[in-house]
């Protein structure tokens, strides 16, 4: 069947849908049954939970028929076959391909895109091997026991986000550090704790050209030549993750070179060489793999049709009515789980970069809303910190919960009669019904409206399989958000004004205008 790409307010399931608006409460499936008739399989152990949204069964089939409509099952198959769906950049959206080959072979100018990524996963197996077993050490014969990656956007959050949520599950080999801002004081205050003599840097950018990263790495070559060590040689102690087309490709300033491509878009390719080598040489390449595997599950459910069974879309679907029928301008993501700390933040970059567009993908103004604003902290956390609003604030913002059976660390204290993996789960079992149930008062500074909604991506515990899942989820998300809204959703022009001011300021020429003058002035630059 050939795709066709239509605007969503051109289509008339949409139509349909705008009508629901108002007469749909959070609740209808708030029973028992409806709760454990809710749940879909996500992938990597994972499930997904809409009974605390404002759906009904009514709403579940038009919103099949919206996602029929839009065919995006039928693009989903597309982009996996290598079909030019990023339109802005005119290449294919391959980062499904370097964990899973579900719709045939992509052949890309004689070369098959998911052997190349395979082999370079596997020198980077190779090559992570030889430093954990030493047989690979610093250029002062000083076996490595710290990897620092240095890189930015795609090239940081994801990698950092994925480490972070594994640093407790299995103990790194080599430990990680993450520079990123320009900010002197972000390489400074890693650099400050590391031995440079067992450090390697992983120098990671796909363009090769991003100003700070490019900063960074000269900020640490210097700091390293400034620390005057005997026979050190930067270069024994830095390797890059670029793409093949970057001015790093090849480098000689380099131990090695590992590459992904311009068709794995930065916010997406933590299943590639740019979160690969960082957690293959932390954790070893088997841990990689099975955030491979989580992600390939989650990628192969979200080929089924049926919106009941696929839990990408399922959670697509929903997210399309609250944001274009309901109105909702935000939603929260809420890990029950510290390990996933930076793991909105990851999301902030793969949704909103993805979809935080207002120019369809054939470059026509929409009339429509597109992408949220992203949020969210660990919980219980954020219950000290922003639930108030979330509570009693004027706006309603969908939740999304994710929470596991399981701590990570086996290790826990009965305290007043519960454990604190207990007092974890009781607290968010209690804000999801208390957002979705509410608690009437006569005193209105401490009535509970409730009906609001929320959604919970729920596991056994948080492992590099389960982490997996989790992340293809949210891509998958995302990208059927995409074909329903009709975007691009895989370039980001927006970022290129900051860039070009940015080097106007620091060029400080004539072309400099007074408005940036006046502020350059104001800060002394
Ligand atoms: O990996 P690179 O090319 O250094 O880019 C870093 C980041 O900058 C952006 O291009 C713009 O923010 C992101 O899309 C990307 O992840």
């Amino acid at each position: 069947m050939s795709i066709q790409f239509h605007n969503l307010d051109t289509v008339k399931s949409y139509k349909t849908l705008l009508k629901r608006a108002g007469d749909i409460k959070v609740g209808s499936f708030l029973t028992a049954e409806g709760i454990q008739n809710s749940n879909i399989d996500a992938g990597g152990g994972l499930s997904y939970n809409y009974a605390a949204k404002a759906v009904d069964e009514q709403l579940i089939s038009q919103l099949q028929d919206l996602a029929d409509e839009q065919q995006v099952i039928e693009k989903y198959k597309a982009l996996l076959s290598g079909t030019i769906i990023n339109t802005g950049e005119n290449r294919m959206v391959l980062h499904q391909l370097t964990r899973g080959e579900l719709n045939g072979k992509v052949v890309y100018d004689g070369k098959d895109q998911r052997q190349f990524y395979i082999s370079q996963l596997k020198r980077i197996q190779s090559f992570a091997h030889k430093v954990q077993k030493a047989e690979i050490k610093g250029s002062t014969g000083k076996p490595f026991d710290t990897v620092v990656q240095i890189g930015i956007g795609g090239s940081d959050l994801g990698p950092r986000a994925l480490y972070l949520a594994l640093e407790n599950m299995s103990t790194p080999l080599l430990k990680a550090h993450f520079i990123s801002n320009v900010d002197p004081d972000d390489a400074n205050a890693v650099l400050k704790n590391l031995n440079l003599e067992t450090t390697l840097f992983i120098l990671v950018s796909k363009s090769g050209t991003t100003q700070e990263t490019l900063a960074n790495r000269n900020f640490v070559i210097e700091k390293s030549r400034q620390a005057n060590i005997s026979g050190f040689n930067p270069a024994a102690h830095m390797i890059a993750v670029t793409s093949e087309t970057s001015p790093l490709a090849g480098s000689s300033d380099v131990l090695d070179s590992f590459y992904m491509d311009d068709f794995i878009g930065g916010r997406y390719s933590s299943t590639s060489a740019v979160g690969g080598a960082v957690l293959s040489l932390a954790f070893g390449y088997d841990v990689f793999e099975q955030i491979l595997e989580g992600a390939s599950e989650a990628d192969a459910l979200a080929l089924n049709s049926n919106i009941k069974k696929n839990a990408s879309l399922m959670d697509a679907m929903l997210g399309i009515f609250e944001r274009n029928v309901l109105g909702y301008p935000s939603t929260a993501v809420l890990p029950y789980s510290q390990a996933l700390s930076r793991f909105p933040a990851h999301l902030q970059q793969m949704d909103m970069e993805s979809n935080g567009k207002s120019v369809s993908r054939d470059n026509i103004r929409l009339n429509y809303s597109t992408g949220p604003v992203i949020f969210g902290e660990p919980g219980t956390n954020g219950q000290h910190s922003f639930y108030q609003l979330l509570h009693q604030g004027t706006d309603i913002i969908p939740l999304q919960f994710i929470g596991f059976k399981k701590s990570q660390i086996n290790s826990d204290l009965d305290y007043e009669g519960s454990t604190s993996q207990q007092k974890l789960k009781a607290n968010l079992v209690a804000q999801v019904v208390a957002f979705a149930r509410g608690s009437f008062s006569s005193n209105t500074n401490k009535n509970f409206e409730g009906g609001r909604p929320s959604s919970l991506i729920l596991g056994e515990q948080l492992t590099a399989k389960s982490l997996g899942a989790l992340l293809a989820h949210f891509e998958n998300k995302v990208m059927f958000q995409g074909f329903v809204w009709n975007l691009n959703s895989f370039d980001q022009e927006g970022v290129q004004l900051g860039k070009v001011l940015a080097k106007q300021v620091l060029s400080g020429g004539d072309d400099m205008d007074v408005i940036l003058k006046g502020f350059a002035d104001l800060l002394e630059i």
